[in-house]
């Protein structure tokens, strides 16, 4: 069974009384099986944004099917997606969404709190998710004081914590140099391969990209093209630039590995 299924998914922005209308993702299938990381490309304006807020429940279709963890999330109740939502998914964004006031240790504990674990649980998931992400020697600084490739891997180990079906992750190299990008996506392969983590990442940048084991390409709100990842990651960035340019469309800047 995929741990998420996006079936002809189509969504269609305005046209209440008598606006224009605009057909953003029109019959979009995306399947996604358990331990994947999968990444999704297009160019500016193709559906992306569209698509992540469908999965992560806060926007819904207009038409289509979509299960997550075998729950089609659309028919739940409002009450009921949040909880779907806190329990299901991990997000990762591009600006990191630390809290400030709290430390690095409570922004991460906060989806095990929130579901009101035992504290020996969270300190026991606490202590695996810091050790795997080397980050043990920051937990007690605030966002604040440390780098942003830092922040990004305290928000990759908030999004894992509570062992979530799909971690969606949302451009999250986009504010960080590449070294930083390098460490950060590192630290993504590392739950997907160490925790058997499922990932969907949008992103812009080729680099970021060629850590994934596949990239579905969107254009025009319609699928456009995929591909898989040979196991070479130098082949597969070139296949990736050579996927985008096929694209056309604004997709990036200038990158290389
Ligand atoms: N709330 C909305 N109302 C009307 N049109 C919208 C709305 N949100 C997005 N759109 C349109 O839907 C299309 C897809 O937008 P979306 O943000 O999903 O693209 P994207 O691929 O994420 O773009 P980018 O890479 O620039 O972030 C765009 O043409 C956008 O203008």
């Amino acid at each position: 069974m995929s741990v998420l299924r996006a079936e002809n998914i189509t969504k269609i922005y305005g046209g209440k009384k008598g606006g224009i209308m605009f057909k953003a993702l029109d019959k979009f299938t995306l399947k996604i099986e358990k331990g994947e990381f999968v990444g999704v490309m297009g160019p500016s304006g193709s559906g992306k944004t569209t698509l992540l807020n469908i999965m992560a429940t806060i926007d819904s279709p207009s038409s289509g099917e979509l299960f997550i963890n075998g729950t089609n999330p659309t028919k739940l109740n409002e009450k009921d997606t949040a909880l779907f939502r806190r329990k299901e998914l991990g997000f990762i964004f591009q600006d990191f969404n630390l809290l400030d006031s709290l430390s690095v240790k409570e922004n991460i504990i906060l989806p095990l709190v929130l579901s009101k674990q035992k504290v020996k649980e969270i300190e026991s998931r606490l202590d695996e998710m810091s050790t795997l992400l080397n980050i043990k020697d920051i937990l007690n600084k605030k966002p604040y004081e440390i780098s942003g490739g830092q922040q990004q891997r305290a928000a990759c180990a908030r999004a894992l914590i509570h062992n979530p079906s799909v971690i969606l992750a949302d451009e999250p190299t986009g504010n960080l140099d590449s070294k930083a990008s390098q460490d950060v996506m590192e630290t993504l392969t590392n739950l997907n391969q160490k925790k058997n983590a499922t990932i969907m990442m949008v992103t812009h940048d080729p680099f970021s990209a060629s850590f994934c084991d596949r990239i579905v390409m969107i254009k025009d709100g319609r699928y456009f093209l995929e591909i898989v990842n040979g196991g070479n990651r130098q082949a597969f960035f070139k296949e990736i630039m050579d996927a985008l340019s096929l694209l056309g469309g604004r997709t990036t800047n200038n990158f290389s590995l």
